[in-house]
C-alpha cells in the first residue's frame, strides 16, 4: 500500500520550511518565477534551501524562464518544476531531474503529454485559467484524469484540508501540492493549516486501494 506524497510550494520563510517539514511533508517548492506574489529571488533561494533537511526534495518552480537563471538555481534544487511552455527539450537540457506541470485547458491530451515529456519524474496536474500560469487557488473537473497514466500524477490546484481527501479517493494521484490552499495570505503559510493538511492527506488511502 502506497500513501500519497505531499508537496508544500510558495515557502518564502523559514518558520514555514519548519511547520510544513515538522507536518510531514515529502517536498517543498520555491516560486522563482518573478511575476508571483509568492517569488523569491536566488539569494533568498540559497538561505531558505539551506533551511531544509536531508530527505525532503527542494523543488523550483519555472514559468518560462531564462536557461542561465534556471541552471543557477540548480546549485540549491533537487529538482525542477516547469509551469509554463517549455519543451521537453528546454525540460530536459538542465542539471536536474523534472516534472512537468500542465494545466486542464480544454482539450489537453494527458497521454500525448506523458509520452512526449517522457523524462518527467512525473506530471502535475493545474487548473487551467486564461492568463495566469498556475496558483489559481482553483480546482479543476478531477474525472477528466484518465486512469493509468504512463506517468505519476502530481495533483494540484484549489486544494485545502477539505477537498483533498475526496481528490485523493477521486484520482489515486502519486501526490498532491497546495500552496493557497494552506496561507494566511499569499506566500505566507499557516501551520495549523498546514498541519491539517498533512493530517487529512495521511489519512486517506486512494480507492484503488480500498
Ligand atoms: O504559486 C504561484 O504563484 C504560481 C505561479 C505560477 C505558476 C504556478 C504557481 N503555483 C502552483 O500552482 C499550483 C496550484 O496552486 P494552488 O494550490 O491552487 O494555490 C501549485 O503547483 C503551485 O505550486
Amino acid at each position: 500500500m502506497q500513501r500519497t506524497r505531499v508537496k508544500i510550494c510558495g515557502l518564502t520563510r523559514e518558520e514555514d520550511i519548519d511547520a510544513a517539514v515538522a507536518a510531514g511533508a515529502d517536498a517543498l517548492g520555491f516560486v522563482l518565477w518573478p511575476g508571483s506574489k509568492r517569488a523569491i529571488d536566488l539569494a533568498r533561494l540559497a538561505e531558505l534551501s539551506a533551511r531544509v533537511p536531508a530527505f525532503v526534495t527542494r523543488v523550483g518552480l519555472i514559468v518560462d524562464q531564462d536557461a542561465a537563471f534556471v541552471e543557477a538555481a540548480c546549485k540549491h534544487l533537487d529538482l525542477l518544476q516547469f509551469h509554463g511552455d517549455e519543451t521537453p527539450g528546454v525540460c530536459e537540457s538542465f542539471s536536474r531531474p523534472y516534472i512537468k506541470a500542465l494545466r486542464m485547458r480544454e482539450g489537453v491530451d494527458l497521454e500525448a503529454a506523458a509520452s512526449a515529456y517522457g523524462n518527467a519524474r512525473a506530471l502535475l496536474l493545474d487548473a487551467y485559467k486564461p492568463g495566469v500560469p498556475g496558483g489559481t487557488g482553483e480546482t479543476f473537473d478531477w474525472s477528466r484524469i484518465p486512469a493509468n497514466l504512463a506517468k505519476p500524477v502530481i495533483l494540484a490546484g484549489g486544494l485545502h484540508a477539505m477537498n483533498v481527501q475526496q481528490a485523493i479517493r477521486a484520482v489515486g494521484p502519486f501526490a498532491v501540492d497546495v500552496s493557497g490552499g494552506v496561507e494566511a495570505a499569499p506566500g505566507i503559510k499557516a501551520a495549523a493549516k498546514i498541519d491539517d493538511f498533512l493530517r487529512q492527506v495521511l489519512t486517506t488511502y486512494p480507492s484503488k486501494f480500498q
